[in-house]
């Protein structure tokens, strides 16, 4: 089997190759935007072929930017569009390409990467964690009066307006509000501005029918939209954005105030979300969906600890197994006024753990302790989880709606 780059001469060929893999015919639109392929960089994405030189496997990166706790921005790599055809599966061409992504991620100097995963047993085993969480909100719209906030002296009611575009009428805008947000979001990616222009991905980016509700503060700078479209009764919002909870606050008013629907899905809150605690009747949301959306894989893990900041000031010694890539470091994370150091050491360490268990930890979305009582990572003495707990808290859970 022969792995490379594609070129753009190839680049047909290998969105033929991903969409037998994941049963797509090529001619019907792909869920979400047709587009979405049309972001792929060539020269990130992987063809694997067989012996007789046909294609059978398919990876690709974007490069994308991370947002770390503390509000570092790292580039990550953002694997996507993996596919085996059904004809050559659990023969290894995965992990044999998967093999190859990450050393040539390594030689471009990234130190983590990024995906969704398809399924959850498949990339545990390359180093991947589930990172961060969301969850969908479903609220009975007639059940959903908003409480009068209890707090004293009471917060200023969110000032600004609202106003109803159509995707078409928003011209840079969501852009704009949504750079904003994600630089302040942990867990969030960027967009790349040519995702927007060639509206690749899914709605707001995509050319799907939406109303979008653009929030304007009182001097009509926008801080804030929403996503949604509505139908048989049902209001969906896709995302809603805004680094200000006020003026989350006015735009799930905006939502939840339209006639003749019954419901309105939020379709991606952050775990622990305050909305639903904004209810007089706590009962008017009900949350489900809970699923792991980003994945994260730390290819140089002294880089990674040292890259985001910490809440806590202390020394954390992390004694870390790399299966895939056959590899084994022991840490010292040393915290002063902020400032990380991470070097090698030979101390007794607080904690053992997999690299993709250090994964789920990196970006604050999982505390340690679940996994220590979940029998995953290894404690090495009675108050070890907690000393982690302390570092990894984050301050907001980290968040990711991005779609690629
Ligand atoms: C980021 C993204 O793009 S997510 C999209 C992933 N792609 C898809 O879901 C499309 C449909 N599925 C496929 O194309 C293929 O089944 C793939 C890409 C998931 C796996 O490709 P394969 O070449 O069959 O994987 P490979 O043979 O290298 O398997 C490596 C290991 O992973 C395991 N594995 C592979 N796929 C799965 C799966 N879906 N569920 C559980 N285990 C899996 C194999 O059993 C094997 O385990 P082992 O090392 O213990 O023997």
């Amino acid at each position: 089997m022969e792995i490379r780059s594609a070129t753009d001469e190839d680049l047909d060929v290998f969105v033929d190759t991903v969409h037998a893999a994941f049963g797509l015919f090529p001619e019907a639109p792909v869920d979400g935007g047709g587009l979405w392929w049309s972001a792929l960089d060539a020269d990130r994405c992987l063809l694997a072929r067989a012996a007789d030189g046909r294609p059978v496997g398919t990876a690709a990166t974007h490069a994308f930017e991370l947002t770390l706790p503390g509000g570092a921005l790292v580039p990550a790599a953002g694997v996507t569009a993996v596919g085996v055809l059904p004809t050559h599966r659990r023969q290894g061409v995965l992990r044999a390409m998967m093999r190859h992504q990450l050393a040539g991620l390594r030689e471009r100097g990234e130190f983590l990467s990024v995906l969704l995963a398809s399924e959850a047993p498949i990339y545990g085993r390359y180093g991947y964690g589930p990172a961060t969480y969301t969850t969908r909100l479903t609220v009975a719209r007639h059940k959903a009066a908003f409480a009068v906030p209890r707090a004293r002296p009471a917060l200023p009611a969110p000032a600004g307006t609202v106003e109803v575009l159509r995707r078409s009428e928003c011209g840079e805008i969501l852009e704009e509000v949504y750079d904003r947000y994600r630089r302040a979001q942990p867990g969030a990616l960027s967009r790349p501005h040519r995702w927007w222009r060639l509206r690749a991905g899914q709605a707001p980016v995509s050319a799907a029918p939406r109303y979008i509700a653009v929030h304007r503060d009182t001097g009509g700078v926008p801080d804030g939209y929403a996503s949604y479209a509505v139908e048989s009764g049902t209001l969906t919002v896709d995302e809603t954005i805004t680094t200000d909870d006020a003026v989350f606050t006015a735009l799930a008013r905006f939502v939840l105030g339209h006639d003749l629907v019954s419901t309105v899905v939020f379709k991606h809150l952050p775990p622990g979300h305050p909305l639903r605690r904004q209810f007089a009747d706590l009962r008017a949301g009900e949350a489900g969906g809970d699923t792991d959306w980003l994945w994260v894989r730390l290819l140089d893990v002294p880089r990674a600890l040292t890259a985001r900041d910490w809440p806590v000031d202390g020394e954390l010694v992390l004694d870390v197994e790399d299966p895939f890539l056959g590899e084994h470091g022991r840490h010292l994370l040393t915290v002063r006024d902020g400032e990380a150091d991470c070097v090698p050491t030979d101390r007794e360490p607080d904690l053992s753990l997999d690299v993709s268990d250090l994964g789920s930890l990196y970006l604050g979305g999982t505390a340690p302790s679940t996994l220590v009582r979940a029998g995953h990572v290894r404690a090495h003495h009675p108050d070890a989880a907690a000393l982690a707990d302390a570092f990894f808290r984050p301050e907001r859970p980290p968040h990711c709606l991005h779609w690629f």
